[in-house]
């Protein structure tokens, strides 16, 4: 017979827990051990490169550095290079479980370091628990690296340590779990405090632990404002009270005179808890006794002061955070250590100074109150995340932290006197910061700055979708565009609350099949039977036809009435193509339309056409898409590099097929001696430098990077655009319709909001293009 002990909630609580945990041990154990791995950066596959890379070439930069230490930020990666040491004595909340056992927490922050700020890290980790050894061993390591982070070191041994080296090294060193906490808790705090309508001046802050991390921390509340009478501290032994005997210099600092000795007492009427000490200390009825809009910050890891969904059920008006990722508002050093070592290096700082933190915590406190990117919202599973009790602070998955906490950083190590290697290019720097996290959104977010210049009226056929909506408010609140919301009125307008998107004077709202619409729909209709009534339209035929958003919104944009139109995110192609050709037509000189598509691979930017329309295009008719595709690699800022593509190689087949790409190139030769073309060629060969130029010196793009490729039919550049799409999870703007009067562009069917985003970049620099074509009079 069984004995069930505790109810079946807690059995089932602890078989997912035992899942859990079985699925870390996995993960930690396959495909191999650990989480990071030395990766070289250097070619080494021939003889040559290994000479050079170690004996006898290696002896070169052994000696510039000799010569001068600062010679190794030149030859070796030391400027981004970063030790993650610890000696396992406070792990998490695990307590001293020893270095060895501290090793999966390292080689994890080494993995978050990479991923958010692409700084590489060895982790070390250190058989001592003596202060001067540790000390020593860490001096004795510092050449290696350009920072140090200390990790899980207990206190008060950890503010000794850090201390002293600071004084003794010149690179910066940094104790994260009291600084980086620090930092990202004082943001949250202070956007906690706005929200519960409280000062950080007048808050009564109960700190439960008095270790490295709750010391620090408070430190920095200070700074920003928090009074020290109103500071409770506690450690293991209760209320850390002035007439205690026996405490460190680090407690004394935070000693309260009210007589009072339990974390019970203490949280009466507080209006912050801060926990970094131990899980499940704090209980609802604590909870209760707080003051209202009590804001609660349970740190410990893995398991905080009080359970969040707990927590979030014993008090509606709570603002609650922890250090979990799998709630809202994680509030983890991990926001910090990545962007604060970068802004450190970046300009070689000696030191991370209160001025470099400062600026860190405004730049944090700031950034979650700005719009949030669509990609942080899919990240999250969120519809829209914005500044709220459930987001105060960035997500960790949030790419703009990289662009504006380590410039923030860089700054103050400036100013405050510690950057070695001051940044005089700002804009530059936050290219290069770009280029970290893939540099390939430089191109999508060139598109952004440029639209943004001069942002057209782009109407929207679908409005009435949520995402295509969603795209629409995120082009009006960057100042993409002006949206002309077309669709059912109603429905839109009940999405607008959802997303809290305001109607302006800069949006407008129509719905064609409304009685509101009727004169503008007859004048349309006007317009077209006068042009069609020859061709067997009637003026019936053709106001049914302007109450369809797709001929109402061609329309618009035949009449000026807007400056370019995006559909197709909800219709097949065909339908949407149709009145854009009906109407719009094609550009003057123009015998057919194509598409393009930019795909944002890894080796830059690739342009692949045609995409979408011509089946099986002759040679004249593929001449005429690679000039049209040059001309919106033009429009992307960009010198068009491009292959024409085959299955063969400049005539080694004879077949029809072959010489269909040959005669192509041909005519692009002949007509448009000065476009960079070539072919016909395998796409290997014309993606691979090295390969072109040893087989095919002759070419017109050998010594090139190809940026464009022109395929034989509409099967192979779908197919192909698509296989790099899902195979490397590739980025792509597109399709692009070329060769239209004015400018239209058909969104791939279910277009992701961040797609549509770009789009409506697209459409608006389309606009921009053809305006300033026509005022200067160069030829369509
Ligand atoms: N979310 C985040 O980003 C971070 C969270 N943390 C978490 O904070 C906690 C502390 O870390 P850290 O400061 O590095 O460790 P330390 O070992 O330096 O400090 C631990 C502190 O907790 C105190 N403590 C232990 N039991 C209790 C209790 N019952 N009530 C009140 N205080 C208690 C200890 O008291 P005593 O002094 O008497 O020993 C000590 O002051 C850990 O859980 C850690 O995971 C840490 C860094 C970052
Ligand atoms: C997050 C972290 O550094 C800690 O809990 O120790
Ligand atoms: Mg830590």
């Amino acid at each position: 017979m069984f004995t069930f002990v505790g109810s079946l909630n807690e059995i089932q609580m602890s078989i997912q827990n035992e899942r859990k945990r079985r699925e870390a041990l996995v993960y930690h154990a396959k495909p191999k051990p650990g989480k990071i791995e030395v990766v070289p950066t250097k070619k080494y596959a021939t003889q040559r490169d290994l000479a050079l890379a170690y004996s006898p070439g290696v002896a070169a930069p052994c000696l510039e550095i000799e010569k001068d230490k600062n010679n190794s930020y030149k030859y070796t990666s030391k400027g981004n290079l970063v030790a993650v040491i610890s000696n396992g004595t406070a792990v998490l909340g695990l307590g001293d479980i020893g270095p060895e056992a501290s090793k999966p927490v390292m080689e994890g922050k080494g993995l978050l370091f990479k991923i958010f700020a692409d700084i590489d890290v060895f982790d070390i980790e250190v058989d001592t628990k003596n202060v001067d050894e540790f000390i020593q061993t860490v001096k004795h390591i510092a050449p290696t690296f350009g920072g140090i982070n200390l990790e899980d070191i207990k206190a008060p041994e950890a503010f000794e340590i850090e201390r002293r080296l600071k004084e003794e090294l010149d690179i910066p060193v940094m104790h994260d779990d009291q600084h980086g906490t620090a930092i990202i808790s004082a943001a949250a705090l202070l956007n906690a405090v706005e929200l519960a309508e409280k000062k950080i001046e007048d808050v009564k802050i109960v700190v439960s632990g008095a270790g490295a991390a709750a010391v620090s921390c408070t430190r920095l509340y200070k700074a920003f404002g928090a009074q020290a009478d109103n500071i409770v501290m506690l450690d293991s032994k209760g209320v850390i009270r002035k007439d205690r005997e026996n405490l460190s210099a680090e407690k004394d600092e935070f000693a309260t005179s009210r007589k009072i000795d339990t974390l019970e007492e203490a949280m009466q009427d507080a209006d912050v808890f801060v926990g970094l000490s131990i899980a499940d200390i704090v209980t609802p009825d604590m909870l209760l006794s707080m003051a209202k809009n009590p804001i609660v910050f349970a740190m410990a890891n893995p398991n905080p002061e009080i359970d969040y969904d707990l927590a979030v059920s014993t008090r509606k008006d709570l603002i609650m955070a922890t250090g979990r990722s799998d709630h809202p508002n994680q509030v983890n050093n991990v926001l910090g250590f990545p962007f604060i070592f970068r802004g450190a290096l970046d300009v070689r700082a000696t030191k991370i100074n209160e001025a470099m933190k400062m600026a860190a915590v405004r730049a944090l406190a700031e950034l979650a109150k700005e719009n949030v990117p669509e990609q942080v919202n899919i990240a999250y599973g969120e519809t829209k995340l914005g500044f709220g009790r459930e987001y105060i602070i960035p997500k960790p998955f949030d790419s703009r932290l990289l662009t504006k906490i380590p410039p923030a950083v860089a700054k103050a190590a400036m100013e405050s006197g510690v950057a070695k290697e001051p940044i005089e290019d700002w804009q530059r720097y936050e290219d290069e910061l770009y280029e970290r996290m893939g540099g390939d959104n430089k191109i999508t977010r060139l598109l952004l700055n440029r639209a943004k210049l001069n942002p057209k009226r782009v109407v929207y056929a679908e409005a009435d979708h949520l995402d295509v909506l969603k795209a629409a408010q995120i082009g009006h609140d960057e100042g993409l565009c002006k949206p002309i919301l077309l669709g059912r009125k109603d429905v839109i307008l009940e999405l607008m609350q959802e997303l809290e998107f305001e109607k302006t004077d800069a949006v407008e709202i129509i719905d064609p099949k409304s009685d509101e619409c009727k004169d503008q729909v007859n004048a349309y209709a006007e317009v077209f039977w006068n042009a069609r009534k020859r061709n067997g339209i009637t003026l019936y035929e053709a106001q049914k036809l302007m109450r369809e958003r797709n001929y109402y919104a061609s329309m618009m944009v035949n009449e000026g009435d807007a400056d370019a139109l995006l559909s197709g995110y909800s219709r097949a192609y065909p339908t949407v193509v149709k009145p854009i050709l009906d109407l719009i037509g094609m550009d003057k000189g123009v015998t057919r339309i194509a598409a393009t598509n930019l795909m944002n691979t890894t080796r830059g930017p690739l342009f692949i056409s045609d995409t979408s329309i011509n089946i099986e295009p002759d040679s004249e008719d593929l001449a005429k898409i690679a000039y049209m595709t040059s001309r919106i690699v033009k429009m992307f800022g960009m010198e068009p590099i491009m292959a024409m593509v085959s299955y063969a190689n400049f005539g080694s087949s004879k077949h029809d097929k072959a010489k269909k790409i040959k005669r192509a190139v041909e005519i692009l030769h002949d007509k448009m001696p000065d476009l960079i073309v070539d072919g016909e060629l395998q796409v290997d060969f014309a993606l691979n430098r090295r390969m072109l130029e040893s087989k095919f010196p002759f070419s017109k793009l050998a010594g090139r990077k190809v940026n464009t490729l022109i395929f034989p039919n509409l099967d192979a550049a779908n197919s192909n655009y698509k296989l790099i799409k899902e195979l490397n999870q590739t980025d792509s703007i597109g399709p692009i319709l070329m060769g239209l009067k004015k400018p239209a562009h058909v969104l791939q069917l279910g277009a992701s909001v961040e797609e549509m985003v770009n789009m409506t970049a697209v459409a608006v620099v389309d606009a921009q293009e053809k305006e300033k074509r026509a005022h200067t009079g160069i030829p369509h």
